[in-house]
């Protein structure tokens, strides 16, 4: 089994080396958008979001063909990089998605190609965050990190795990029955996951789906498959299924949680009614709130924060001049104030 990483590993992971000037390491995060639909909202939300935990790093948006031009507007005006690719189809087979829409996921492997970053990572357009995590980018390369899924929800009923009422997220609850062949590898949810883009793996991951059948979790199963031996979990406060709020409570602490993922149903925060099952938990209620009080938030339009890093940066240069006014003056030479260029 993959030792687990903890959250200490990865806040001590530090950049292997320096690099040298010119040849920065260009990191990004990337989610993905498909259809006319109300997702668009979520990728805004996640934007803002960004922005709010003060994130050095752009978003990516990788968007299908079918995304229209005002939803393409809305995400540049946001400050998102808008890259189309090309949908990506998966073998016909008969498999049963465990959502009829997870077809179109298989796009996502287009963001290997995207190899003008040398490290990225991908968020789903209904996550959230919370805290700042740019510090994932400084963990090692050559691993695929992400959080471990909980097997518990309906969406898993046509699992084997669900059948022996097995989850990894409590291992010991049963135990793997040996007529059920071999106990399955740790699996990861794949609406969060931090990677490096690579043309070779890229053409790998694409030959491969070509003689891969379709499974219920479409592309997150296949990159659980593809990834096997370099999947390294990360803890849960990196994407937080909300399942685990009620499925294995002793695993999360909320407060601490950096990333929520509303994969729940009935969850996404722009949908959100509160009629499902457990819609209407004093958590699940304060979770929505916070999306759409930065959703809300005029302050993290991208056009505002413009306006205040213009500010800043004309405040540090008012810093700077007194600065060198006042050395000039302790050095005893004149300090001649050169108008700003603003
Ligand atoms: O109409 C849609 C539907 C989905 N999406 C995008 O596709 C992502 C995945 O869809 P959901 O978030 O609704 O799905 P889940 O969270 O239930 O899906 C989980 O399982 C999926 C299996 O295909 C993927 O692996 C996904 O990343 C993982 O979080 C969305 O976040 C969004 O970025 C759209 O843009 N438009
Ligand atoms: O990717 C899926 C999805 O996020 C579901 O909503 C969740 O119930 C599953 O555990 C997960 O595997
Ligand atoms: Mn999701």
């Amino acid at each position: 089994m993959a030792p687990d990483i903890t959250a200490a590993d990865v806040t001590a992971a530090k950049p292997t080396g320096l690099a040298k000037a010119g040849s920065m390491p260009s990191r990004a995060f990337v989610t993905f958008l498909a259809g006319n639909g109300d997702y668009v909202k979520g990728v805004v939300g996640l934007a803002k979001g960004l922005r709010k935990v003060k994130s050095k790093y752009p978003l990516v948006v990788a968007i299908l063909p079918d995304v229209p031009e005002e939803h393409r507007e809305i995400l540049v005006s946001q400050g998102c990089i808008v890259k189309e690719i090309e949908p990506v189809y998966p073998p016909e087979n008969q498999t049963q998605f465990a959502m009829a829409y997870y077809v179109i996921n298989y796009s996502k492997l287009r963001i290997w190609e995207f190899v003008e970053y040398s490290k990225m990572i991908y968020l789903d357009g209904d996550i959230q965050v919370f805290e700042n995590i740019d510090h994932l980018f400084d963990l090692p390369d050559n691993y695929f990190y992400a959080v471990m899924d909980c097997f518990c929800e309906q969406t898993w009923s046509h699992s084997p795990q669900q059948k022996v009422g097995y989850c990894q997220q409590c291992p010991d609850r049963v135990s793997w029955p040996a007529d059920f062949g071999p106990k399955p590898a740790l699996y990861f949810n794949a609406g969060m996951f931090v990677y490096e883009p690579n043309l070779s793996t890229y053409h790998d991951l694409l030959e491969t789906l070509k003689v891969t059948p379709t499974t219920p979790f479409a592309e997150q199963d296949f990159l659980n498959k593809f990834f096997r031996d370099v999947y390294k979990p990360i803890p849960p406060v990196y994407n937080l299924v909300l399942a685990l709020l009620w499925r294995h409570p002793e695993n999360i602490e909320l407060d601490k949680v950096k990333v929520v993922h509303y994969c729940a149903a009935g969850s996404k925060p722009w949908r959100y009614t509160g009629e499902e099952e457990n819609m209407q938990r004093e958590d699940i209620k304060m979770l929505v709130k916070k999306w759409w009080d930065i959703y809300d938030d005029e302050s993290l339009d991208y056009k505002n924060t413009l306006a205040s890093a213009e500010a800043g940066a004309g405040a540090g240069q008012r810093n700077l001049r007194s600065f060198l006014a006042a050395l000039a003056e302790a050095c005893g030479i004149p300090y001649v104030n050169a108008p700003s260029a603003a």
